[in-house]
């Protein structure tokens, strides 16, 4: 964890994974107000229930804002749908942030913020298995933590470098900003264990300085780090669907 600056009132720190570039991952605790995010959780739970799409491979429930992803067609199918009033102001922060602190072009070219949103619930103990967002999106995307802390593992897709293949850790607070792009979008896997409190090694753990983060943590006899998940949590990944017109030319 390195490089601690403040813009639009909001601290953010860069993290370093290695063979990354050193504005590949950026977390920002505090990104929203408490009211901003009590705002968010109910408008997440005044959607229909047909809103909520069951996921085939678990038991969570997400919500797809900005159309339906085929990951075959790498497109929208039926093209982009304009997110939801709800949304719409924390997008625009959320790409001025990635815009003006990561990478000017970060949602693609000329965008300026993201175009697609994914509700994701996990009660205490889910999780997300290891995997990648693909080639669907633009290579970045920032996710928004709510309600509960979890802690998110990186592992490195390139082959045998021992050093690189180790899991490191990022914890994520409520209410932080998570930022990754690049080369952390495209050669690492990120999940989340399926566990009630994650159990991470102290030096694996890219933010464990953090102020908050570290309230959070308690040390175990065996010196690693126990970070509890004390509620359902709710994240918000932002991304942009890339080529955004794509479908539209498919169909011709
Ligand atoms: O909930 C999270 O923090 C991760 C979600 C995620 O990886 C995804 O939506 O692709
Ligand atoms: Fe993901």
């Amino acid at each position: 964890m390195t490089i601690a600056q403040t813009v639009n009132s909001c601290e953010i720190t860069l993290i370093h994974l290695p063979h990354t570039s050193e504005n590949d991952v950026a977390y920002v605790p505090n990104y929203v107000s408490n009211d901003e995010e009590t705002y968010l959780l109910n408008a997440i739970a005044d959607q229909p229930a047909s809103r909520w799409n069951q996921m085939e491979t678990s038991t969570r429930r997400i919500q797809v804002w900005g159309g339906n992803v085929d990951a075959k067609l790498k497109a929208v199918i039926g093209g982009v749908q304009p997110l939801p009033p709800f949304l719409a102001k924390t997008a625009e922060h959320v790409g001025a942030t990635c815009c003006s602190q990561v990478a000017t072009e970060f949602w693609g070219k000329k965008m300026q913020k993201p175009n697609h949103v994914l509700v994701n619930e996990y009660t205490t103990g889910q999780g997300v298995m290891p995997h990648e967002d693909g080639p669907c999106y633009q290579p970045g995307v920032a996710i928004l933590s709510l309600q509960s802390p979890a802690v998110i593992t990186f592992t490195s897709k390139l082959g045998d470098d021992c050093t690189q293949n180790l899991p490191l850790h990022v914890a994520l607070m409520p209410r932080s900003l998570l930022i990754f792009r690049g080369k952390a979008y495209t050669d690492y896997l990120h999940g989340i264990d399926d566990v009630e409190a994650h159990v991470v090694a102290s030096d694996a753990l890219l933010n464990g300085t953090d102020e908050e983060v570290k309230g959070a943590l308690a040390k175990r006899e065996d010196g690693h780090l126990e970070l509890k998940r004390t509620n359902t949590r709710y994240s918000l990944t932002f991304r942009a669907v890339r080529g955004a017109m794509a479908w539209a030319s498919l169909r011709k």
